[in-house]
C-alpha cells in the first residue's frame, strides 16, 4: 500500500467553455479515509469522476494507485465507485444483485458480501426499489467493497440520508476500513462526518484545490490571531494569509503556517476544523481580498 492512492498534476476538465476542475495537484497516501468538501458545482463530482475513469482530462495528469484510471480490466477491479444517487435497480432483489455482482467481478468475495448483508439486515429476498434511502446506500457501499478494490470511490455517500441512516452508514464504513486494507476517497457538504471519519481532507471551491493534507496537520497548523487593529504589519515567511477580518477596535487574521514545527506567535490560537474549512470556503468566493490592514480605514 505504498503507491499514492491518487496522484494529479495540474488536473483539468473543461466542458465546453466551462472549467469544473482548474489545475488541481494533489497527492493522496494510502490507506487513508479522505474527504472532499467544496460547495455545489465545486467540480467535487467532476474529480472523483476523472478517478473512476468514467470521463478523461482537458490536460493535466492523474494516476490512480500508480495507474491511468480504468487503464484495462485488472486496473477497474482495483477501484470501487459509487455514484452520488446511489444506484441500484430497483426490480432486482438484494440476492440478485449479490448473483449480479459475482458475475461481473472475478474478484467479488461472496462470504464477505453475504457477512456484510447479515450484519446489515437486509433480506435478500427484497427487492432493491423497496429498499429506503439509507438500505440502498448500504446496499450498494456492501456491492463495491465485495469486489475487494484497494480504493473506494463515494460521491456524497450521505446527501440524502436522515441523520440516523448517515451514521450507520459511515460506521458501516469504518468498519469495512478497519476489516479490509482499503483507501477511501468521499465527498460530502457535511463537516462535522468528515471530521468523524475520515483523516485527510481535500478543499475544492471554484473548481480549485484550496488546500490538502492530513486533517490532523491542518488543523495543528492553521490558527487564529486576534489584535488590536493595526497591530499586524507583517507576517514571519511562511506564514500564509488566508482571511482577514478589521472591525474599528481590532483585527482577527486567519494563517496558515507552512514552516516546520509550531507557529511562534503571541495570541495564536489553534482554529477548529469547520472554521478553517468555511475560511476557505469563504475565500474562494473571492469578496475580499485579504490585507494585514484594511486598504481604506
Ligand atoms: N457533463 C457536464 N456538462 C457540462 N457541465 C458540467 C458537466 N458536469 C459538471 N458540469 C459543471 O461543472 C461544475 C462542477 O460540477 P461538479 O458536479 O463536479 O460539482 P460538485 O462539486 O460535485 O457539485 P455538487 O456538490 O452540486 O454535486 C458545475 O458548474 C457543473 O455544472
Amino acid at each position: 500500500m505504498n503507491t499514492p492512492v491518487l496522484t494529479t498534476n495540474a488536473l483539468t476538465k473543461r466542458y465546453g467553455k466551462h472549467t469544473a476542475l482548474t489545475e488541481a495537484t494533489l497527492d493522496i497516501p494510502a490507506g487513508r479515509i479522505v474527504g472532499l468538501v467544496g460547495p455545489n458545482g465545486a467540480g467535487k463530482s467532476t474529480l472523483l469522476a476523472l478517478a473512476a475513469g468514467l470521463i478523461r482530462p482537458s490536460s493535466g495528469h492523474i494516476e490512480v494507485l500508480g495507474r491511468t484510471p480504468a487503464a484495462d480490466a485488472k486496473q477497474l477491479a482495483r477501484v470501487g465507485f459509487v455514484a452520488q444517487d446511489t444506484p441500484v435497480y430497483a426490480n432486482l432483489s438484494v440476492a440478485d444483485h449479490l448473483k449480479l455482482g459475482e458475475k461481473l467481478n472475478p474478484t467479488w468475495d461472496k462470504a464477505f458480501a453475504a457477512e456484510r448483508i447479515t450484519r446489515i439486515g437486509l433480506g435478500l429476498d427484497k427487492k432493491a426499489g423497496r429498499l429506503s434511502g439509507g438500505q440502498k446506500a448500504q446496499l450498494a457501499l456492501t456491492i463495491a467493497a465485495a469486489k475487494r478494490p484497494e480504493l473506494l470511490i463515494f460521491d456524497e455517500p450521505v446527501a440524502a440520508l436522515d441523520p440516523l441512516a448517515r451514521r450507520a452508514l459511515l460506521q458501516n464504513l469504518m468498519e469495512l476500513v478497519a476489516d479490509i486494507e482499503v483507501s477511501v476517497i468521499l465527498s460530502s457538504h457535511l463537516i462535522s462526518d468528515v471530521e468523524r471519519v475520515c483523516d485527510h481532507l481535500v478543499i475544492l471551491a471554484e473548481s480549485r484545490v484550496q488546500v490538502a493534507g492530513e486533517i490532523d496537520d491542518l488543523t495543528a497548523d492553521h490558527h487564529r490571531l486576534v489584535g488590536p487593529r493595526g497591530s499586524f504589519t507583517e507576517l514571519p515567511n511562511g506564514v500564509e494569509l488566508i482571511s482577514a477580518d478589521h472591525t474599528d477596535r481590532q483585527s482577527t487574521l486567519i494563517v496558515h503556517n507552512t514552516n516546520p514545527g509550531p507557529l511562534d506567535l503571541p495570541g495564536a490560537e489553534p482554529i477548529g476544523l469547520e472554521d478553517m474549512v468555511l475560511t476557505y470556503l469563504h475565500r474562494a468566493e473571492g469578496i475580499a481580498v485579504p490585507t494585514l490592514q484594511e486598504a481604506h480605514a
